[in-house]
């Protein structure tokens, strides 16, 4: 694994150095980190993460105690049965939600000692997100949505490479067109190019082909792996849906706060097989502390 994780790591590095808005040397963004501990580091390292919600006898232990490390330029997908910990797996990885214990390194920036504002400064500038939702401002064109994180992170906005990226993702005549204007798959199209705008460390999306019929679906998960493929992008993704993990090179599974297993380039079948097993253990062990 950890050999596997290098190799594609070194493998990775060129394509994540030359993403989707041109070279990383082109990056101003604040707070970005130079481009040696850019190139040194994991995309995300997490260590021994815990979060804790609540204290006493009602705290809910949401994570307890995750090792995941993702190299540039990979596509992971987090399974899990409801409750086991994804969403705030994927939160703490973002920095919207703080450990309790462990650390989180985004791009080689240790992420627990910074202070509210630097948090929020390197999320706009580090992370992008794609959600099932889209969350796309409705007022604003494609284009203007695509620009946000570059004027949420102070850098001058760059319509050249908004209408790069919007190409990329297939829609370079519609950057005038309004969210209300566009189908579902057009608009998570629009967030991904969003996401992949300010070169992130890493895009977290969150269920993002859940509003979408299966075909559409097949589309935008082609469209994230493309981004990880040709474009060095690191896409960290929670899903319910095995055909979409299928698109990941690998699939965490999570259970009880607890990364329980993983598969590296498993078929739909196999993961909802996994994730079958997982309920039925979950049942039987529920039973088990009932009937004791
Ligand atoms: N802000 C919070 N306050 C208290 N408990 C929380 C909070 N957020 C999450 N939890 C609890 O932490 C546990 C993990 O929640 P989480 O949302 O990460 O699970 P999940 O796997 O994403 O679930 P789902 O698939 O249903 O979205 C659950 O028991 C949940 O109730």
């Amino acid at each position: 694994m950890q050999t596997n994780e290098t190799q594609s790591q070194s493998k990775t590095q060129t394509q994540s150095q030359n993403g989707p808005g041109g070279p990383r040397e082109d990056t101003h963004l604040a707070d970005s980190g130079t481009a040696l501990d850019r190139a040194s580091a994991w995309a995300l390292a997490m260590d021994g993460v815990t979060r804790r919600y609540g204290r006493g006898g009602r705290a809910v232990h949401a994570l307890r105690g995750v090792d995941v490390r993702l190299p540039h330029g990979s596509f992971t997908a987090v399974m899990g049965p409801s409750g086991s910990g994804k969403s705030t797996l994927l939160q703490c990885a973002a920095g919207l939600d703080r450990a309790t214990s462990g650390r989180v390194t985004l791009g080689g920036q240790d992420l627990s000692g910074l202070g509210e504002r630097r948090l929020t400064r390197l999320r706009r500038s580090r992370v992008g997100f794609v959600f099932q939702s889209f969350n796309l401002l409705p007022t604003l064109t494609a284009e203007q949505n695509v620009l946000l994180p570059l004027r949420l992170a102070g850098v001058r906005p760059d319509r050249t490479a908004a209408a790069r990226m919007l190409a990329r993702v297939g829609l370079a005549d519609r950057a005038r067109s309004r969210p209300g204007e566009l189908s579902g798959g057009q608009q998570q199209r629009v967030a991904i190019a969003r996401a992949l705008i300010t070169r992130p460390d890493l895009v977290c999306a969150d269920e993002p082909s859940g509003a979408l019929d299966p075909a559409t679906a097949e589309d935008v998960m082609g469209l994230l792996r493309q981004a990880v493929r040709e474009w060095g992008a690191t896409v960290l993704m929670v899903t319910h849906d095995p055909a979409a993990a299928a698109w990941a090179d690998r699939a965490l599974f999570l259970q009880d706060g607890l990364v329980v297993d993983e598969a590296n380039g498993w078929d739909a079948p196999e993961i909802a097989a996994r994730m079958r097993s997982m309920r039925t253990t979950r049942a039987a062990t529920a039973a088990a502390e009932v009937a004791a």
